[in-house]
């Protein structure tokens, strides 16, 4: 798997990651989803230069123009609740793109809240067949809810190229998917690579839960 950490470069990017991490900025919901929102365009468009080009041309009203423009199918996917001021980023910028959504909930398997199991009930989505898959969730934390959810989207089809974006990601996480993904032809994007995982595998220093953040807390 190749990773692709976008913070890595100085852009506007990395102000909207530090805003989703400031518990003083986190208090305005609108603007953590918001900048979730944002962060996806931004995504979006890097990953775009990954795509697969071709020259075309385009009858302006004067005249001939050539655009070279991508040829992907794209499918857009994502992880309910958390992914979906992500994946309305995507969108924003993928507007033709189909769209394919999972839910996936982690929860705790013991009362002392350190292990967690991932549930997935719900699943919509197109044939895959033949399509280029992003799959975009906010925060790779074990990387279970990842692959879950990636497992469930084989059932709809064997996609041509899968792409994967997270905003945060742990390294663990990160270990996770590279080693389902060995070669080279999956990448994961990403605006952050953090350290550790706490006894709840909450990703630190992270920015606590995204779902509850963007939404509210949940029974
Ligand atoms: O890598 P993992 O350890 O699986 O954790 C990552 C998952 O946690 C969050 O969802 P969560 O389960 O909190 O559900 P929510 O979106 O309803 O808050 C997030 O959106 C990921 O799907
Ligand atoms: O740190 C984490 C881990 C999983 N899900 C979140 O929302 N945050
Ligand atoms: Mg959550």
């Amino acid at each position: 798997m190749k990773i692709v950490n976008l913070s890595e470069g100085n852009s506007l990017l990395n102000q909207y990651v530090a805003e989703l991490r400031d518990v003083h900025v986190q208090k305005d919901r609108m603007r953590f989803r918001r900048n979730i929102e944002r962060i996806g365009e931004i995504m979006a468009y890097e990953m775009s230069k990954a795509l697969t080009y071709s020259v075309k041309q385009v009858q302006t009203p004067l005249g001939t123009a050539t655009a070279s423009t991508h040829d992907d199918k794209i499918v857009i996917a994502t992880v309910f609740r958390a992914g979906l001021p992500l994946h309305t980023g995507f969108l924003n910028m993928f507007d033709h793109a189909d769209n394919a959504f999972v839910s996936a909930f982690r929860f705790y398997k013991d009362d002392e809240h350190h292990i967690v199991d991932v549930h997935i009930e719900y699943i919509a989505a197109p044939s895959l067949n033949d399509r280029t898959l992003l799959l975009v969730d906010p925060m790779l934390a074990t990387g279970e809810s990842m692959e879950l959810a990636w497992k469930a989207f084989l059932t709809k089809g064997r996609p041509a190229k899968l792409q994967m974006a997270c905003v945060i990601a742990s390294q663990q996480g990160v270990e996770h998917m590279a080693e389902l993904f060995p070669g080279d032809d999956v990448t994961l994007w990403c605006a952050a690579i953090d350290p550790v995982l706490d006894e709840h595998k909450y990703i630190v220093p992270g920015l606590g839960d995204a779902g509850d953040l963007s939404f509210g807390e949940k029974l």
